[in-house]
């Protein structure tokens, strides 16, 4: 999936600026950090991305056609927008089975995709998702979003609450994602541990408008313990001080004292836990339904 954007802008309808002239050139395979202070406007680029907000001024393509126009909107392939909107969806607080969660966006039909998210996100099939702490129910969400093999995957901020083996996780998968098949990531943060050579592609967002962009080729690390050299065209980083080698090395120690879940022989078969309907999870009020309109634009 490419995106290109030439003079996108975007007006709220209080006349608030959102965004400013952006203009973007993403090839296939990208893996794109957007980066900027609250306020920035990387969740309007990603709305606009998701086709949930309607440009006015400026052409957005993506796979070199125009979202907007009906007519070409499916052969933009499969986008996947996880956001604020997603993530506080409240179907994910009730009581009510993982496997029937999973089951309900597609669990059955990518049955071997379903597993490998199953074990990369480290999820316990048995849990009901009203015992689950935030980081365990996130994990549950991003297995049931990223299930659906997508083309373009809109990411706003939804890594919080994992645990950094989880997220290390996840952010390997991701790039595995894009390698093997030619998908694209955009990914608005402000958690940058882990990400030091995640993306191909670095874009600092500021008052609406992109005020830079890197290539990873032309970004380096340097020995220094501070500061940063940043011309028009290359950035070296300074060395940093972080927790996170130590955070890892621990959270990994304790999976290797404890196990992969798959190497747990009591462990009950997918399967069967999903064959398990019950009565009491009927979707009366369309919950799931509307938890992945909010998923997912096609
Ligand atoms: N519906 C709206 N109407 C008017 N202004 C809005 C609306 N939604 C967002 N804004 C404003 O647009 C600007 C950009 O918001 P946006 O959510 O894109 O920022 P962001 O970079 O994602 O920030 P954060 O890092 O806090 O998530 C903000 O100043 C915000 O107040």
């Amino acid at each position: 999936m490419s995106i290109y954007a030439q003079n996108l802008c975007y007006t709220f309808p209080t006349n608030k600026i959102g965004l400013f002239d952006v203009n973007l050139d993403i090839k296939p395979r990208s893996r794109v950090l957007l980066v900027g202070p609250n306020g920035a406007g990387k969740s309007t680029l990603l709305r606009v991305l998701a086709g949930q907000k309607l440009i006015k001024q400026g052409k957005l393509l993506l796979n070199g056609t125009d979202p907007f126009e009906l007519a070409s909107a499916s052969s933009c392939g499969v986008i996947t927008y996880l956001g604020t909107e997603w993530a506080s969806n409240q179907i994910t607080k009730r009581d009510i089975p993982v496997t029937v969660l999973i089951d309900s966006v597609g669990g059955t039909l990518f049955k071997e995709r379903r597993d490998q998210l199953i074990n990369m996100l480290d999820i316990d099939i048995t849990w009901r998702m009203n015992q689950c702490s935030d980081g365990e129910r996130r994990r549950v969400q991003l297995c049931m979003g990223l299930l659906k093999p997508w083309d373009l995957l809109l990411l706003d901020e939804v890594t919080v609450d994992l645990d950094v083996l989880v997220r290390a996780r996840l952010l390997a998968f991701l790039q595995q994602e894009t390698e093997s098949r030619n998908a694209t990531i955009v990914y608005a943060t402000h958690i940058f541990d882990g990400l030091g050579e995640w993306p191909t592609e670095i874009v600092h967002f500021r008052g609406g408008c992109i005020v830079a962009q890197h290539s990873m080729d032309f970004v380096s690390y340097g020995d220094q313990e501070e500061n940063v050299k940043e011309t028009k065209s290359t950035v070296e980083i300074a060395k940093s001080k972080s927790f996170y080698p130590l955070a890892l090395h621990w959270l990994s120690q304790d999976l290797d004292l404890r196990g992969e879940r798959t190497e747990d022989k009591t462990r009950p078969k997918y399967e069967d836990l999903s064959r398990l309907k019950n009565d009491q999870f009927y979707d009366d009020k369309n919950r799931v339904t509307s938890y992945f309109q909010t998923t997912r634009h096609v």
